[in-house]
């Protein structure tokens, strides 16, 4: 059997990212800790939330739409990619960051609770020759440059 859920970081006792509906796509994940993000800035927003994926599967993160709408806060990478390998790193053990950026002239709160993100189960495949091997530490930047 595939595990595949999701999990509290250590010390976070906020709820685990649900749907909202029976058809939806997405687990609504919220921040776990209030954040100001300064006009232009880009902020990495704690979760609190790490999940656990089978083997070829990743987690795609999107944020909410009216995230945008209503904060003017955007992914500046467009979409997140939760890796497999990224659950339980020694980094940071695995929670999922939400990384935004504020495009508005005014600082912009993102508050402990608030449904920002929505993350999509899926899985992926591999070319025939691939040769990686490498263990992952942590994320942003940890494989290099
Ligand atoms: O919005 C995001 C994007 C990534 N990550 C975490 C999970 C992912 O598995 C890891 C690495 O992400 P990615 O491969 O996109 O980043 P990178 O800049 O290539 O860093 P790395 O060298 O660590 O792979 O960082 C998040 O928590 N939120």
């Amino acid at each position: 059997m595939i595990e595949r859920h999701f999990e509290r970081i250590q010390g976070y006792t906020g709820p685990l990212p649900q749907r909202s509906t029976q058809y939806a796509a997405g687990y609504d994940i919220a921040a776990s800790l209030s954040t100001i993000i300064e006009p232009g800035d880009i902020k990495l927003v704690r979760t609190g939330i790490k999940v656990k994926l089978g083997q070829y599967e990743y987690l795609e993160l999107i944020s909410r739409s009216s995230l945008a709408r209503n904060k003017h806060l955007v992914l500046p990478n467009g979409v997140g990619i939760i890796d497999s390998d990224y659950y339980g790193n020694p980094q940071n053990d695995g929670e999922i960051m939400a990384q935004l950026w504020n495009i508005s002239d005014v600082p912009e709160v993102v508050n402990a609770g608030e449904r920002i993100m929505q993350g999509i189960f899926h899985s992926y495949m591999i070319a025939d020759n691939d040769v990686a091997n490498g263990v992952r530490v942590g994320g942003f930047g940890s494989t290099g440059v």
